[in-house]
């Protein structure tokens, strides 16, 4: 990974003072405005809403910066943790809002450090600050031989503990469109989640997430809801049994996204928990925007892959944005 330097000179547009060079990506359609942070550029709420506008700014999910760790307070725990962690994700949701980690997020950094020349996957992992930690990111095969990005995601937990591992829930939620509040269960991926089952793709289909789903007990820092339905085991050509679930999420500072790299490693992990210790340590996500891979580690952390691919780069007039 090449460390932190001084960045080349952004192009001017006409009549703007100082034009503000962005990159557009996705994952799984999951997308975000991306910026380089050796510009210094300062992200603040205003700027990251007027960006993520999907009518008067570029568009997007969320706004992330690609940032010295050494620049940002935040950056100091990572560099403790692993002082190769130089690079550090600044992730925003389109509401203004920080959000701790964010799992489609993470490859497409990956690709941009990689489209900006600091980062070579033949060198070795990508060491990435967030605010939950240092991850972890490698080159990997997406199913057609593709190229794909695995992060190591870390350490996940229930945060209700044995109990509602046993009971498979500890939490409700009332989604509109649903006739009745469903029994959910809380996972963290290093930022919150609350997974619920449906009976089928009609249940699905009929949950209206142009509201957000209400949940009881309200968490103390609010929730990412993801909506599953199981969909049993599959046999792939290798030979490998993996689990399917189909997944629909409503993002906390959002709303309804395309995908959710965090939410469906919640969700298979709600599944795999329900299903009981046969459950196989792989799965595969369907979400509106694609397929992720979701698998188990043996040292108890819990691995996303997926695609990661970015499809321009502007120059945004920081004054029409703000206009
Ligand atoms: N889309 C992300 C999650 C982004 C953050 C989330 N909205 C939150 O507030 O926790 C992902 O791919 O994980």
């Amino acid at each position: 990974m090449t460390a932190p330097a001084a960045s080349p000179a952004a192009r001017a547009l006409p009549g703007s003072v100082e034009p503000l060079r962005v990159t557009k990506g996705h994952g799984t359609q999951n997308d975000f405005v991306l910026l380089d942070g050796r510009t210094g550029v300062a992200l603040d709420a205003d700027l990251v809403r007027a960006l993520a506008d999907r009518r008067a700014g570029i568009g997007g999910d969320g706004v992330i910066r690609l940032v010295a760790s050494a620049d940002l307070p935040e950056g100091a725990a990572v560099l403790a943790e692993d002082p190769a962690a130089t690079w550090f994700m600044d992730y925003r949701n389109a509401d203004g809002s920080i959000a701790e980690m964010c799992g489609n997020g993470v490859r497409v950094v990956a690709e941009y450090a990689r489209a900006l020349g600091l980062w070579d996957p033949a060198a070795g992992e990508l060491v990435l600050g967030t605010r939950a930690g240092v991850r972890r990111v490698r080159e990997a095969a997406g199913p057609a031989g593709e190229t794909w990005y695995a992060v190591d995601m870390g350490e996940w937990r229930l945060p209700g503990g044995p109990e509602a591992a046993a009971a498979g829930a500890d939490a409700q939620v009332d989604v509109t469109g649903l006739t009745v509040a469903r029994p959910a269960l809380s996972v963290d991926l290093g930022n919150p989640h609350t997974v619920l089952a449906l009976a089928d793709d009609a249940e699905l289909a009929a949950a209206d997430l142009t509201r957000a789903p209400v949940v009881d007990p309200v968490p103390p820092h609010g929730t990412n809801v993801e909506l599953v339905v199981p969909l049993g085991e599959q046999r792939l050509q290798d030979g490998t049994v993996v689990g399917r679930v189909r997944m629909r999420v409503h993002e906390r500072g959002v709303g309804e996204t395309r995908s959710c790299g965090t939410g469906a490693c919640a969700a298979a992990l709600a599944v795999r928990a329900w299903a009981g210790p046969q459950a196989p340590d792989v799965w595969l996500v369907d979400v509106p925007g694609g397929t992720v891979r979701v698998a188990t580690l043996p040292d108890g952390h819990v691995e996303l892959a997926g695609p990661a691919v970015l499809v321009a780069d502007l120059d945004v007039d920081p004054a029409a944005l703000r206009g």
